[in-house]
């Protein structure tokens, strides 16, 4: 594979704020992490860069300030709606919406809930996202196409925290570390260490990082050390980012050519230009300026339209309890499934049964096989690339009474095609108003059109949305 790939040290812990702090300190710009933020929570957090010292070492120290009073605690079904609205380059929004369904199905599990009900307590607050969002939109900066770690140190004893007093690694860290290695990181005479990877940042890692693995040959172009809030004598408290080109082998699941067209182009210059050209560490001309389209894992452009490849991994099951199926669909959708569907078929001695479909990004397809083999009785996954071409696809937010309704323009060469209000929002605002559903969509459908976004014309460069 050719582009720049990061390695993270976790060998200390991991957390948001310790990975944000590495990736900012590798050259990623503050400003861009910030412009990001700001797409999907506009003007609740403020993130600041600093250096500290941690046991005797320099490091970048990631802020986050909250600007608002009350922050909304949210459960996954909205944050998810959160980021698919926001104005991100798709790859950032793909990375975010990853670590968050990772994090939910992990959630979901240790409190024995539905992944769309996790209720966000601590990680769904409001640094958590800019922790989030800030990583993705850093590696997006720093033109990373690819990533892997090394085995995380967990910790060791207990914590408090809003479930009260936690044995370490703490639940969510622990279920988040099923096929990574680990160990508690510590030799003895440190004593008890603590709560040293976070549910965040275990995510983060599981998320965005291919394989686990020692510091692969590439040749290192910056490094990035991020500190943690703690400092203890012995052991500096940071995570370690190493960013290097030319990777001779490795994993390419996680690999994402830059975003070329998309919501992106809506968030601004600094999220349209595309890192690859101006991201501190690439002076020295690295690769990374040619991962676009050979890379094959994402949109491409053939000249006259975009093109997309996508896995779809398929099954055919004859023996699942029926009523788990819906169950089945939704977790993979949490889990960060571009769809998920099933066909009634007739299988071989004639029996009725069905065929379990599921597209999605080249680089979750591990993390939903293993989906699919623990929730369904299948013994095989069959998978093949899909070549998917998608419109230009944005959101805009609409106001109607009783709430606000993002809708979803697909248009083509600059020409609208598509106006669709996403109807989880015509819900949620038909329940919270009283209202019947199919009002609050003539609403919706109504203030579109208000706004400029009619099918048959041409795309304003500012439609008047909410
Ligand atoms: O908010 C929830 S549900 C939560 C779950 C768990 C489990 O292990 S379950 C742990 N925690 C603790 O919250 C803080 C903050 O975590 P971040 O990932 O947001 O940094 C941390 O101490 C976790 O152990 C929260
Ligand atoms: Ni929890």
């Amino acid at each position: 594979m050719s582009g720049r790939h990061a390695w993270i040290d976790v060998s200390a812990g991991v957390a948001g704020d310790m990975m944000l702090g590495a990736l900012l300190d590798a050259g990623a710009r503050v400003e861009r992490v910030q412009a990001a933020v700001d797409a999907v929570v506009p003007g609740a957090v403020r993130i600041g860069f600093g250096e500290v010292q941690r046991a005797g070492l320099r490091a970048g120290r990631a802020y986050v300030e909250v600007l608002v009073a009350e922050p909304p605690h949210r459960d996954w079904r909205g944050l998810r709606a959160l980021l698919e609205a926001a104005e991100l380059a798709e790859v950032v929004r793909e990375r975010a919406i990853a670590v968050f369904a990772r994090l939910a199905v992990a959630e979901a599990r240790v409190h024995g809930i539905d992944v769309g009900d996790v209720h966000f307590h601590e990680v769904g607050a409001l640094d958590a996202i800019a922790d989030v969002v800030g990583c993705c939109a850093a590696l997006h900066d720093l033109g990373i196409v690819s990533v892997s770690a090394g085995p995380v140190a967990v910790g060791s004893g207990r914590v408090r925290g809003a479930h009260g007093e936690l044995p370490v690694p703490v639940p969510a860290v622990a279920e988040l570390a099923i096929g990574w290695r680990v160990s508690a990181g510590g030799p003895g005479e440190l004593g008890a260490l603590g709560e040293l990877a976070t549910p965040t940042g275990m995510a983060l890692v599981r998320a965005l990082a291919a394989e686990c693995g020692d510091l692969p040959t590439m040749t290192v172009e910056s490094v990035g050390v991020g500190a943690g809030g703690r400092d203890r004598a012995g052991r500096a408290n940071v995570v370690r980012v190493i960013v290097g080109s030319a990777r001779a082998a490795g994993p390419t699941r996680n690999a994402r050519p830059q975003e070329t067209a998309g919501p992106a182009e809506k968030a601004g210059p600094q999220e349209a230009a595309g890192p690859t050209t101006d991201a501190r560490p690439q002076e020295t001309a690295g690769p990374a300026e040619k991962a676009g389209p050979q890379e094959g894992a994402g949109p491409q452009t053939d000249g006259s339209h975009r093109v997309e490849t996508a896995l779809l991994l398929e099954a055919n099951v004859d023996d699942l309890d029926p009523r788990l199926w819906p169950g089945v669909l939704a977790g993979l959708m949490a889990a960060g499934a571009a769809d998920a569907w099933l066909v009634p078929i007739l299988m071989k001695k004639g029996r009725p049964a069905h065929t379990l479909s599921v597209l999605c990004a080249p680089e979750l397809a591990e993390q939903l096989r293993g989906y699919i083999f623990a929730s369904t009785s299948t013994l095989g996954v069959r998978e093949s690339a899909r070549i998917k071409t998608p419109l230009d696809r944005r959101f805009v937010p609409v106001r109607v009474p009783g709430g606000r309704v993002a809708v979803k323009v697909g248009s083509r060469g600059g020409v609208i095609l598509q106006v669709t209000p996403e109807f989880e929002d015509v819900a949620t605002v038909a329940r919270q108003s009283g209202r019947p559903e199919r009002m609050v969509l003539q609403e919706a459908l109504v203030a579109a059109a208000e706004a400029g976004l009619v099918a048959g014309t041409a795309e304003q460069a500012e439609p008047n949305g909410d």
